[in-house]
């Protein structure tokens, strides 16, 4: 038997960046949560200790801060790039670089006064190789809720069996979606924001006998909508609500008073994918 290293990577993770950009007094803020993630012929270090191709953390660190002054920031998806593109051009050693951020947004308040907006981050996780490029753009925290259009019923029984079959529930989840891009060169931006609408619209729009077609339709309005991408993975948690019981105070609850329950919750996940594309050239859902 030999004992050998396995697949190995290394990075900074979590530089946090705050990138104002000023023009008189307008300004425009960038808020970044940036990781870094190298690797290639790194055995030397895990197997004795030389260090000769181990780029130090701290400088990755550095880097990012030193590319948003000189590059400025840009779509996420384009920051990434640029990190990553470095990484693997300058150091020959380096064989394949991830670089994931969160994007933090803040509404204007004036010309240089921001409100933190608290609904949902943007992510973006690039994955750069000396021959390949691939880019996946996502959100987290997307709180959407239905108070009709929505039921379960029909579904399997078996002896500890006890939901009751609904017509007429409330649908509600914080969508979770991450989704690749065919290209490195896109509007990010405008793709973003296409994406966002098109998630809304299927969840708003889908007349829901379960979250599981919801998250079908969903993915499949993305899809149809943003030519650009290859497939779509989501995880939508079911945020239960339950109907008050008012029958000891003698009142009717006719879908009008519930509990927003915590935990437990249903989690429901899916990919909608085209079925003509080239396969992603790494894994990309953590
Ligand atoms: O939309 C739903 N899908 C399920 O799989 C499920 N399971 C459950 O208890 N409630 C729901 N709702």
């Amino acid at each position: 038997m030999a004992i050998v290293l396995g697949e190995n990577r290394y990075g900074k993770a979590e530089t946090r960046l705050v990138r104002v950009t000023r023009d008189g007094e307008t300004h425009t803020l960038a808020d970044l949560n940036v990781s870094v993630a190298l690797s290639g012929d790194l055995v030397a270090t895990h197997l004795t200790g030389d260090n000769s191709g181990v780029l130090p953390t701290d400088t990755m660190k550095n880097t990012v801060y030193a590319f948003a002054k000189e590059h400025g920031v840009g779509a996420p998806e384009q920051f990434a790039l640029l990190l990553a593109r470095h990484f693997v051009e300058t150091h020959t050693q380096i064989r394949a670089a991830r670089v994931g951020i969160e994007s933090f947004s803040w509404e204007r308040l004036g010309p240089h006064s921001f409100r933190r907006q608290g609904d949902h981050t943007r992510t973006a996780e690039v994955t750069v190789t000396v021959e390949q490029a691939q880019v996946v753009t996502g959100l987290a925290g997307l709180v959407l809720l239905n108070s009709a259009n929505s039921e379960f019923h029909g579904f399997q029984r078996d002896r500890y069996t006890t939901l009751p079959e609904t017509t007429d529930r409330i649908l509600a989840t914080a969508v979770d979606a991450r989704w690749r891009h065919l290209d490195d060169d896109t509007d990010w931006d405008k793709s973003y924001t296409g994406v966002v609408e098109a998630l809304t619209k299927a969840f708003v729009t889908t007349h829901s006998l379960s979250l599981q077609q919801t998250l079908y339709a969903m993915g499949t309005q993305v899809l149809t909508d943003q030519p650009e991408i290859a497939e779509i993975r989501l995880a939508l948690p079911n945020k239960h609500h339950y109907l008050v019981d008012l029958s000891p105070f003698e009142l009717a609850n006719d879908n009008e008073v519930f509990i927003a329950g915590d935990r437990p919750y249903g989690l429901i996940e899916g990919t909608v994918t085209r079925d003509d594309v080239p396969p992603a050239i790494t894994e990309w859902y953590p």
